[in-house]
């Protein structure tokens, strides 16, 4: 967090700069006051209340009257205090400027690019709410960093030197008898700190839950409207709404008796200083206005910095449990690295093969298990397997999600983490169970990966997908905007929409992951034709479950618990006893 101050520090150093000028007036204002009151207390009763010299040697012209020393100093008092509106007005603006223009906006946009290029590990570990309130929410807090603490304690400390020093100036004993109470004032602070910490740690997470809930009721409305389960989600909101409520309302009275406390005994510094201050003023040892009534003045003001102390100590726990949610992103590891060095393949041929690969999610719980296939460039190949079996962490491996935890991958020889990470994945073609279109064109989503495709590339792949047809008919047709999540297409269009996006890349390898799943199988019909087409050419690896599909390939791979259990052409596994010919026959039982 000060490295991140640091690289604002021209800001923050004007900021400063202001800062000491406010200070400054503020001093002037005061010493002129208790001047001016000097001075009329000397021309009311001159034989017994000496004259207070002008600081630093400075008089008007003499000859002036009472009333024109008086007025020049009202005048003063009236300019300095001009002054400070200005410069009040002027940091207002700045500190405005730096930290809501400038460090949110960066900091922002530094978690949404870390974020782009953070891989599944970390998304398998945190919930999308979370990440959604760490962007939004607590970039907030690491700006209430940089204003509420950094700049304050810079300002807190330049202006206790500045009013201590004048203090002392007035009357040095005077100033500790006052500020005795000021180091048991730090250490209430410092508890008070320590105290709400935790606190704030756990208001994060009970936000987060709110986000998560709003998040995933969005995304399930079909679910929960389906359910008729609104009244209960909204009982749930409510609830976890309450949770915050309540646990900032704990937070609140805790900083809520801190203030008052401090205060209080702010306050018994003013009392000390009437006692022992009344008693030099009687004795001639203090003029009345620059010394009493300056002092007094000046000790509002080193009260009131120091009560600042409870902003300052709740503002640094409140934006350090935010900071260490927004550095957990930013420093996050990035499992899946770029090489530093990487092999150049351009466009592949489309050799695979896999040796010996493991792979676990979690230490100890192979999902894979010493899988060796080798995979001759063009060949079709399809992944047969009960759910659960890990076909789709298979395909996760081939454009290199996730590394295998042992052995390797290769693709035309090479191992997939020698290649350039964007690369290699502009060689794969990707159709997942279910298709995510964004909420632009329908032209804008079939080029998602080629943004510069021209549009008769782009019709070209719509063509190939057997998406051509429909997508004419529509609106606007190729310029038609997708509402959010593509909800007006059917799941058999969002399909061909999505083959057609992993075809325009001219893939040389296309990984179908179920593309089928989510479709009856008349429309799957329609799209196994459009899937055949977009497969001539390229090794495909295909998750399929249709007796259709499988035979359309040259291969078949049998998955069982992470292991290959059968491989070889459909009419060789036909043969053999087993899960493919199991599958098989309760499919011709159907028919
Ligand atoms: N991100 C993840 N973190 C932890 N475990 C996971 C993760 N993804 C999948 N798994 C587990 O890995 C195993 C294999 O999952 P995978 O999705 O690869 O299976 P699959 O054969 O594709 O299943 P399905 O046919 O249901 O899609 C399962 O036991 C699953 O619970």
């Amino acid at each position: 967090m000060l490295a991140l101050g640091w690289r604002y520090r021209w800001g923050c150093i004007r900021l400063l700069v202001l800062q000491g000028l406010l200070l400054l007036t503020a001093l002037s204002c005061l010493g002129l006051t208790g001047l001016g009151i000097d001075l009329i207390r000397h021309f009311a009763d001159p034989d017994n209340v000496p004259m207070t010299p002008f600081p630093f040697g400075l008089a008007p012209p003499t000859g002036w009257s009472p009333m024109a020393q008086v007025a020049l100093i009202a005048g003063l008092i009236l300019a300095l205090e001009l002054t400070r509106g200005a410069l009040n007005y002027t940091y207002a603006l700045s500190a405005g400027y730096l930290v809501h223009t400038r460090i949110v906006v960066d900091l922002r946009a530094q978690v949404y690019d870390k974020l782009q290029r953070l891989s599944f590990n970390f998304f398998d570990a945190n919930a999308t709410g979370s990440i959604i309130n760490r962007v939004t929410g607590d970039v907030q807090s690491v700006r209430a960093f940089v204003d509420g603490v950094l700049i304050q304690l810079v300002i807190l400390t330049l202006s206790l030197i500045g009013y201590m020093s004048y203090m002392l100036t007035i009357h040095p004993l005077l100033t500790f008898a006052c500020l005795a109470t000021t180091p048991i004032m730090w250490l209430v602070t410092a508890i008070f700190s320590r105290m709400v910490r935790p606190l704030y740690d756990r208001n994060r997470e009970l936000v987060d839950n709110v986000v998560l809930r709003l998040a995933e009721s969005i995304q399930g409305v079909q679910v929960i409207k389906g359910f008729g389960r609104e009244q209960e989600e909204i009982a749930q909101f409510a609830k976890d709404n309450r949770e915050v409520k309540d646990q900032q309302q704990g937070i609140f009275w805790r900083v809520s008796i801190f203030g008052p406390i401090i205060g209080y005994m702010t306050q018994l510094n003013l009392v000390i200083l009437l006692a022992y201050g009344g008693y030099l003023v009687s004795r001639g040892e203090l003029p009345l206005g620059s010394g009493l009534i300056v002092f007094a003045g000046l000790l509002q003001q080193f009260s009131s910095q120091v009560a600042n102390l409870t902003n300052i100590a709740n503002s640094v726990q409140q934006s350090l449990s935010g900071a260490r949610r927004v550095f957990e992103i930013l420093d996050a590891p990035i499992h899946v690295q770029n090489p530093v060095n990487p092999t150049p393949i351009g466009r592949a041929r489309g050799d695979v093969a896999l040796e010996n690969v493991w792979f676990e999610y979690v230490p100890g719980a192979p999902v894979l298990s010493d899988i060796s296939v080798k995979i001759a460039a063009g060949t079709r190949i399809a992944i047969l397997g009960a759910t659960g079996a890990g076909k789709s962490t298979l395909l996760s491996l081939l454009c290199r999600f996730y590394d295998p935890t042992r052995g390797r991958i290769t693709l035309d020889g090479h191992d997939l983490r020698d290649l350039d990470l964007d690369e290699l994945r502009q060689n794969i073609g990707l159709v997942f169970q279910e298709t995510f279109l964004f909420s632009n064109t329908v032209a804008a989503n079939i080029a998602f990966g080629h943004p510069g495709a021209s549009q008769e590339q782009v019709e070209t792949a719509a063509k190939i997908a057997a998406a051509h047809e429909f997508i004419v008919d529509l609106p606007d047709g190729y310029q038609t905007v997708l509402g959010e999540s593509g909800l007006d297409l059917s799941g058999g269009q969002r399909q061909r929409l999505a083959i057609a996006r992993a075809v325009l890349l001219n893939p040389a390898l296309l990984l179908l992951d179920d593309p089928a799943a989510a479709i009856d199988p008349h429309t799957e019909h329609e799209i196994l034709g459009a899937i055949e087409q977009a497969m001539s050419g390229r090794t495909t690896f295909i998750v399929a479950h249709r007796l259709s599909t499988l035979r359309a390939c040259d291969l078949v791979m049998v998955l069982e618990e992470g292991r290959i259990v059968q491989f070889g052409t459909h009419d060789e596994l036909l043969k053999q006893t087993g899960h493919y010919r199991l599958a098989a026959e309760s499919q011709f039982a159907e028919v």
